[in-house]
């Protein structure tokens, strides 16, 4: 990476300020119901404790709108990363203010902090310098690991790198080399797998994919605007009709450039989104105008299987089906067991791809499972990262 990282600056008795992506689910009982992302900085936490440097964290959680909101507060998060540490996080009730400052100049060689939610200021998604400028006056280096919101131009993504040196985490390394890796020279066949719920969502990852990739599959909602461009029946499947002239300019382009753009040849129709509904599978020039194209059938699993598994790297982001409901979950698991069967460069993009390898139990048969979900998606659209911008250059 072309980003210094903390291991390319002295550390030791220095109070560093972390800013972490701890915007972990919790359930109405304050319950963390998904502690990856709190595992994913372990990492970058323990190599500054390792370092007998003073640890101060930040991260947000949630969109609590710039103003106090228990239901959003991290004090449950310190209390999960103290048991995962193994040892005391301290918490500060706000992440500016007098409560912070003592915390943090208090702290000890080796000791960690964690300031509440960032969020609770509006000044933070502003971007405010004069915001900025106080969470730089608790520390003396700035580390970005929170590559989950490094898309985010905020303050303390963006605008505190202008009063400290700042350095990337090991996650935000890890992220950043996987996936540069694999879009800037990846071992070939490079294949990219497609899936959720729009095209409009992904049309930036679609033109710069295009461009990269021997081949392009999509499956998931997304899949019938393209099969209509084709001029096949969707019935009433999900459908971006204005987005129609652009899956062929799309298509065709993939053919200009000798990129195999792959569709469904075949799908699982359903008469409603529900797991008791009546539901059966067709060709794809078989659809009935009166069914929901709910995901991808046996013929499209295999074409797409047998690509990933020749695949020397494979990136895939969006589920092939409405995998929330079991019955249209077997597309999506499918695709899941061709990428762990894949002996290249396995790639997870974040999102709701993830949650299903989670939940399918394939997560430690992948290369690398992204944090980022809104980030994944721009950083394989090709843009630079605000918070990957800002830091300084090796
Ligand atoms: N055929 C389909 N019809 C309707 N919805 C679908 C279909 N296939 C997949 N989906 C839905 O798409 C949603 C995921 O789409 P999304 O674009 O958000 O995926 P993602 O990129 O993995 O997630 P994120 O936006 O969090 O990165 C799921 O809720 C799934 O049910
Ligand atoms: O969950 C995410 O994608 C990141 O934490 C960013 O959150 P945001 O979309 O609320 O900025």
């Amino acid at each position: 990476m072309s980003k210094k990282t903390i291991k390319d600056i002295e550390v030791t008795d220095k109070r560093v300020f972390v800013r972490v992506d701890f915007n972990v689910p919790i359930d109405e009982n304050g319950d963390i119901t998904d502690d990856t992302r709190i595992r994913a900085a372990l990492p970058t936490i323990n190599y500054l404790i390792d370092s007998r440097a003073k640890v101060i964290l930040a991260s947000h959680l949630g969109r609590p709108k710039g103003e106090f909101n228990l239901k959003y507060s991290l004090k449950p998060v310190a209390v999960r990363l103290s048991e995962l540490l193994g040892k005391e996080v301290k918490f500060a009730e706000d992440c500016i203010g007098d409560d912070a400052r003592q915390k943090a100049l208090a702290l000890r060689d080796g000791e960690v902090l964690l300031l509440e939610n960032l969020r609770f200021h509006k000044e933070e998604e502003k971007n405010d310098s004069g915001f900025a400028k106080e969470l730089a006056s608790l520390a003396e280096i700035y580390v970005n690991d929170a590559f989950g919101t490094a898309h985010r131009a905020h303050a303390s993504t963006a605008g505190i790198a202008a009063y400290l040196p700042a350095v990337a985490g090991l996650l935000m390394e890890k992220e950043i080399s996987v996936m540069g890796q694999a879009l800037e020279n990846p071992e070939r066949p490079f294949v990219a797998i497609l899936g959720g719920a729009k095209v409009s969502d992904k049309i930036g990852v679609i033109r710069n994919l295009i461009t990269k990739v021997d081949s392009l599959l999509i499956g998931g909602g997304m899949a019938y605007t393209f099969i209509k461009a084709q001029g096949f029946e969707v019935g009433k499947s999900l459908l971006e009709a204005d987005k129609i002239d652009l899956a062929k300019e799309l298509l065709q382009e993939a053919d200009e450039r000798n990129v195999k753009f792959l569709l469904p040849l075949d799908t699982v129709i359903a008469k409603e989104l529900s797991a008791d509904t009546k539901y059966e599978t067709v060709n794809i020039e078989e659809m009935p105008k009166d069914m929901i194209g709910v995901d991808i059938g046996p013929k499209t699993v295999e074409l797409f299987s047998k690509e990933i598994v020749n695949a020397k790297t494979a990136i895939w982001n969006g589920p092939m089906g409405v995998f929330e409901i079991k019955p249209f979950a077997t597309g999506t698991r499918r695709i899941a067991e061709a990428m762990a069967e894949c002996r290249g460069t396995t790639i997870i993009g974040g999102g709701d791809s993830v949650a299903a390898i989670e939940q399918m139990g394939f997560s430690d048969r992948m290369t690398h499972i992204s944090t980022g979900g809104g980030a994944s998606l721009e950083f394989l659209e090709g843009k630079e990262l605000p918070g990957v911008s800002v830091l300084m250059d090796k």
